[in-house]
């Protein structure tokens, strides 16, 4: 052995007895000894008289430490949420429901906890971890700070205004044609289908259309599946394994480059997120006339140049179609449904279309017959898009809540995260009583809409972070439930399918019912 070999050899030895006596058994239990004695001394803090938290009522354990909720949300699977109602009934209207984070459960607090664009509103990263790395972490639904939020979504947000959806509204109407007459088409033979994939189809073809110049081909393909909800399906299903772990969350920035060896579910978001959307985008750019969304967003330059990387823009292209496209097709499921469910409600919403032709239907219109308006409202209010808590953090102010009997006063501290879920909110029986069933005439009043009512309807978020796509969804909701009134409903009846396919038992972010997704399968005579 030269020299060089010996001294080699000693660095290595060396290196190699330090390690063993680094990681010996009893050096590994004393870490985690003193890790565990950490987050013991943490928790006796957080049910403290001197957390800032402690005068708001809840369960102790809950207050203790974050292993509560994820036991429910990410073991459980989405199950926090009746939890959270149950200590409602119990604790009222404002719960302390983990170490930090506070939970109202009265409507009428609900513009002071999702405040307008004047009042600093930031989102909170814990709930933010749900959605896991990679592009779609960096859009305007995934920000946190307030400022950040207000230019990335006011660059945005013109596109998706009323006056540019009633430009559209001819394609959306073509699009929902398509979609009925292949639903005629395909199941002529009597086959059952799932109408939500027909409907997952609708919505992502109709949003792509919109945001990128062309549609991603689903209603055009053999059969309903697969579409872009089944592959969304991958992200909504590890939501709560990525907010409740760290060593997950870590991982997930790896995915891009393993996802060949994942799942194919995986495996197709992932190329969804950073193959096939910047593809699109590009497309888009490269031809600003047929462009759309994205070429006029990068030609307007209403934001900075880091702001305008494809890597985010893709994120938000993705988001897009994540956030439109399940949502709105589990609004049109529940509208088909009842429907065909209770043919007096099919009945009342022709009595409202009377007069009106398929091939001219207009969103605008759709909207003044009182009775479809009541329908759409009652889907929305039993089928919010978004069936998981969504918190706020005032960062600049207290907010002070009174109950509306006067008993109950509480001041929220400045910087604590408060939120609402909207199947707690629709399910209150002051505004809406015998909430399990399905009454369209509770939003009417002598036959007109009943707009103090909509107000307390949460399935759109409210304030500066609600949904960017509300008046896209109105609108392709308004025009296909006409559509399915008049050519659909009159030859398609119930396969198989039962109230239970439809009813909330916990979320994946969206809502779930004991089987899964929801699903109403039909056939065509
Ligand atoms: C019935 C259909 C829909 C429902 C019920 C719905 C519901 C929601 C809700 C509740 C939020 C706020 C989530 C939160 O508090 O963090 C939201 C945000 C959002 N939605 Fe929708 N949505 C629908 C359709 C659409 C459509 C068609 C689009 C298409 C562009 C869309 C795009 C978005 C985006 C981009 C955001 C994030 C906004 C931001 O934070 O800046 N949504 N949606």
């Amino acid at each position: 052995m030269d020299k060089a070999e010996v001294a080699t050899t000693s660095v290595v030895r060396l290196v190699l007895d330090n390690f063993t006596n680094i990681f010996s058994l009893s050096a590994l239990f004393t870490l985690i000894g003193v890790w565990v004695s950490y987050r013991v001394l943490v928790a006796l803090y957080n049910i403290s008289p001197f957390h800032p938290l402690a005068r708001f009522p809840g369960p102790k354990i809950a207050a203790a430490s974050y292993l509560y909720e994820a036991y429910y949300d990410w073991i459980l699977v989405g199950r926090y949420g009746r939890r959270i109602r149950a200590m409602h009934e119990k604790y009222g209207p404002i719960v302390r429901i983990n170490p930090d984070e506070l939970h109202c459960s009265d409507p009428h607090f609900t513009d002071e906890i999702y405040a307008g664009p004047g009042r600093i509103r930031d989102k909170w990263q814990h709930q933010l971890n749900t959605g896991g790395a990679g592009p779609v972490s960096v859009t305007g639904f995934s920000t946190v700070p307030h400022e950040l939020h207000r230019l990335r979504k006011s660059a945005l947000s013109h596109f998706f205004s009323r006056q540019q959806m009633i430009k559209l509204e001819g394609e959306v109407l073509d699009f929902a044609q398509l979609t009925v007459d292949k639903m005629l088409q395909e199941s002529a033979g009597g086959d059952p289908f799932d109408v939500k994939e027909a409907f997952n189809c609708f919505t992502a073809d109709v949003i792509s259309q919109y945001a990128f110049g062309e549609p991603m081909g689903f209603i055009a393909q053999a059969g309903w599946e697969p579409n872009f909800a089944t592959w969304a399906m991958a992200f909504f299903k590890s939501a709560y394994m990525m907010r409740y772990n760290a060593v997950g969350r870590t991982l997930a920035q790896a995915i891009p480059v393993m996802a060949d060896y994942l799942g194919e579910d995986v495996r197709n978001v992932m190329r969804q997120m950073t193959v096939v959307i910047p593809g699109y985008i590009q497309k888009a750019v490269d031809n600003p006339d047929n462009g759309r969304v994205f070429a006029d967003l990068v030609q307007s330059k209403m934001l900075p140049p880091e702001e305008m990387t494809m890597y985010r823009l893709s994120g938000e292209g993705f988001n897009f179609l994540l956030a439109g496209t399940e949502t709105t097709a589990a609004t049109l499921t529940v509208v088909t449904y009842w429907m065909l469910a209770r043919p007096a409600i099919h009945r009342r919403v022709m009595e409202d279309l009377q007069g009106l032709t398929p091939s001219t239907l207009k969103w605008t219109e759709l909207e003044q017959r009182p009775y479809l308006w009541a329908v759409i409202q009652e889907s929305l209010r039993m089928m919010p898009g978004v069936s998981h808590r969504s918190a706020r953090i005032a960062r600049e102010e207290d907010l002070v809540y009174r109950s509306q009997d006067g008993k109950t006063e509480m001041v929220i501290p400045r910087g604590t995260p408060i939120g609402m879920t909207s199947i707690i909110n629709h399910w209150d029986k002051d505004l809406f009583p015998n909430p399990d069933e399905f009454i369209p005439d509770r939003w009417l009043v002598d036959g007109l809409p009943n707009y103090k009512l909509q107000k307390f309807l949460l399935s759109f978020g409210k304030g500066s972070r609600s949904c960017i796509g509300e008046n896209l969804a109105y609108c392709e909701v308004y025009l296909m439930t006409a559509l399915l009134a008049m050519r659909f409903i009159p030859r398609a009846r119930l396969y198989e399918t039962t109230l239970d396919d439809l009813t909330y038992d916990h979320d994946l972010i969206v809502l779930q019912t004991k089987k899964g997704s929801i699903s109403v399968r039909v056939k065509v005579e």
